[in-house]
């Protein structure tokens, strides 16, 4: 009987071991052509996977509960709403300047130099006080509310609504064969790169398209964790290397492929971006692109600074756009400076414009850049 009894409890072991630990394997690793890269399914690809494989009940002790993204638009009004409480020093300063009853020159000084300390850039700050100086004299008495809709007109057309900031994403026909949109994300590190290509995917979710994420910083091992942590959050998959130091085009080269195959709607690839010399850089971006491109063209190259570096992040800016071929700017961090004059100076030394910016570090804030909404926040309308 006691035999008996040993037996039984020894059955039950091995049974409940066995079961647990396929419903346990978290995720479904698959080896890429050159043994490079892996793919990290999300955890309920995983268990579809499991389940197919092991003929297990349907995953009803699921734990991992994908998130549901927040929309995008309407996001920006938090970043006015948020301007518009701190009192924004920029915009509440030209106010009060404007509606001084005479401005003498060293009233116009003490504009400009409002204007240059809020990082607009000599450029743009001259055009502005030609502008103001012009419309100023024109106006006459000048009424809190006039100058006010007089500072919002000028403000708006410097960072100018004209500028198409919608992201490029329609999916391009290559040989007949449809392929998914190639997002590649270029920065200096510390901006914020890996962590928006995060909330990019989230984005991209919230609009019900299927992505895939790349993970081609190979230099700092824990930036692919962090990638595959944001895709698994919201069911996206992340193609990653095993290997710290790994070919970071190898790496993008197999996100890009993997999405084809999948038939993704988008592909979002990160990377290092190390400057340590511009040759150095251009080697590093170039060979991405070339190698991302015999699969699938690229359809942006987001550029990603951060805005509380000011002016100084500029010299970096320029060496990325010109290595890169960056088609918009993403401005991250735009809630930890009150300034916001850089959107005007960076679109203008680039030549590109700013389509998204970063409100915080929450899984959700990043927003579709709008003009007037950023503006409106500036004057604290
Ligand atoms: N306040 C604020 N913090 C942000 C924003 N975007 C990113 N961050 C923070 O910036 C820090 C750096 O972000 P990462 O995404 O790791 O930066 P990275 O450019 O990928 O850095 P490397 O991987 O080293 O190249 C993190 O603490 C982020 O939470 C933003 O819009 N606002």
């Amino acid at each position: 009987m006691t035999d008996f009894l040993w037996l039984w409890i020894l059955l039950g072991v091995v049974v409940v071991v066995g079961f647990g630990s396929a419903l346990v394997v978290p995720r479904l690793r698959r080896g890429r052509s050159d043994g490079s890269a892996t793919i990290t399914r999300p955890p309920e690809a995983a268990e579809d996977a499991a389940d197919d494989s092991a003929g297990a009940e349907p995953a009803a002790t699921a734990t991992a509960v994908l998130e549901r993204p927040a929309p995008a638009d309407g996001r920006m009004v938090r970043l006015r709403d948020r301007l518009a409480r701190s009192g924004s020093p920029l915009g509440a300063r030209l106010l009060t300047m404007l509606s001084r009853e005479q401005l003498t020159e060293d009233d116009w000084d003490e504009i400009e130099e409002t204007l240059l300390l809020a990082d607009l850039g000599t450029g743009p700050a001259e055009e502005l006080l030609e502008a103001l100086r012009t419309r100023v004299r024109v106006l006459g008495v000048r009424e809190p509310a006039a100058v006010r809709d007089l500072l919002r007109e000028e403000l708006l057309k410097i960072v100018d609504p004209t500028l198409d900031r919608s992201l490029a994403l329609d999916r391009p026909v290559v040989d007949g064969e449809t392929k998914p949109a190639v997002v590649l994300m270029v920065g200096v590190n510390g901006t914020g790169k890996t962590t928006t290509v995060g909330k990019l995917a989230r984005v991209l979710v919230a609009e019900d398209k299927s992505v895939v994420l790349g993970a081609a910083d190979t230099f700092r091992a824990a930036a692919a964790d962090q990638l595959q942590t944001w895709g698994a959050r919201v069911g996206v998959e992340t193609v990653r290397s095993d290997r710290d130091g790994a070919d970071p085009a190898a790496v993008a080269f197999d996100a890009v492929r993997t999405g084809a195959a999948d038939g993704a709607d988008v592909v979002v690839v990160d990377t290092a971006g190390r400057l340590q010399n511009k040759a150095g850089l251009m080697d590093e971006l170039g060979k991405i692109s070339r190698v991302i491109t015999r699969e699938a063209p690229l359809g942006e190259v987001l550029l990603v600074l951060d805005a509380t570096t000011g002016q100084n992040g500029m010299q970096q800016a320029k060496v990325f756009s010109e290595v890169a071929g960056v088609t918009g700017i993403v401005l991250t961090k735009l809630d930890g400076t009150a300034k916001g004059g850089i959107v005007v100076a960076v679109q203008r030394e680039l030549g590109v414009p700013v389509k998204l910016v970063g409100l915080g570090e929450g899984p959700d804030d990043l927003a579709p850049f709008d003009p007037e909404d950023f503006v409106d926040g500036i004057l604290g309308l």
